[in-house]
């Protein structure tokens, strides 16, 4: 008989060579006029793997992560979604992108509308996408609470009625409600009291083991992302510099501004 071969899955999405140029806010002689906020990256992301994008404030994360949910083309570079180009001309892939990928922003007191209702935040996308009716959608707002770990009354009230953890609990159900394959999560403790990080990270955890989800996550803070990722990509000026698994990157890193970020990192009690 022969040996199984385990299949790795394929990528969802898969950046080439992507760069990201702006024209800087201020030029000046001795300021660049173009700002590389992304410079070369290869990434990929696959379902059922966390993949931690760190580095300090202004490197490109927050760029990379636009890239990732298609709202930034690229300036050059290739962006496949499951192997093909991702081209946002096609109403159908753009669609098919929208459902595929969803994004958990740092601060839910503005990604929320605050004068819709939870129940409406969480039907909206699947009314957006025509999704079920009336019976299906409030049934699904029903199982996403439960999912988030929130109550079911919590979808009378409006985000500015819950506390900030609750709030980022439900811009998590919201990103969920489509049944995505992959969650782009832009700092989404950042914002949050440190009390309740840690909540918010285990949940996101335990989403993706349960819902076999990708999950790019983005912090500024590598302790943070060691918690939750499998794999570890370091960025520093638009590049990504090193990477490995979480264990790699933290027991023998060999790039020096990750050996830096390392040195500089608070204690995990911080998060
Ligand atoms: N629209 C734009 N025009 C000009 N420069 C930009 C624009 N968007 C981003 N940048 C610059 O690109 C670089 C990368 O920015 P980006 O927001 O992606 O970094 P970041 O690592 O996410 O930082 P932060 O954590 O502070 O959000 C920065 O120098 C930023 O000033």
């Amino acid at each position: 008989m022969s040996p199984s071969i385990q299949q790795e899955p394929k990528p969802v999405i898969e950046l080439k060579d992507v760069k990201v140029y702006h024209r800087a806010r201020t030029g000046g002689l001795f300021r660049p006029n173009i700002v590389k906020a992304v410079d070369g990256v290869d990434f990929t992301i696959s379902r059922g793997e966390t993949v931690g994008i760190v580095g300090e404030s202004g490197c490109g994360k927050s760029t990379l992560a636009s890239v990732l949910v298609g709202l930034q083309p690229p300036t050059s570079g290739k962006v496949l979604f499951h192997g093909k180009p991702a081209i946002k001309r096609n109403a159908a892939m753009r669609k098919e992108f929208g459902r595929s990928v969803s994004v958990v922003f740092q601060d839910p007191a503005t990604a929320l509308n605050p004068r819709m209702t939870i129940q409406d935040i969480l039907t909206d996308p699947l009314q957006i996408h025509g999704i079920g009716n009336a019976a299906s959608r409030a049934a699904k707002v029903k199982e996403l609470l439960a999912l988030v770990g929130l109550p079911q009354s919590a979808a009378e009230v409006t985000p500015s009625q819950v506390s900030g953890g609750q709030r980022q609990r439900v811009a998590i159900a919201r990103a969920l409600a489509l049944e995505p394959d992959i969650i782009v999560a832009d700092e989404p403790t950042s914002a949050l009291d440190v009390s309740v990080r840690a909540q918010v990270l285990n949940l996101l955890s335990d989403l993706k083991t349960q819902l076999n989800l990708g999950m790019v996550f983005i912090s500024h803070d590598i302790q943070t992302v060691r918690y939750v990722s499998d794999r570890i990509c370091v960025m520093y000026f638009g590049k990504i510099v090193e990477q490995g698994t979480a264990a790699q990157v933290f027991d023998n890193p060999s790039n020096d501004y990750t050996k830096k970020l390392l040195g500089a990192a608070p204690s995990l009690l911080h998060i």
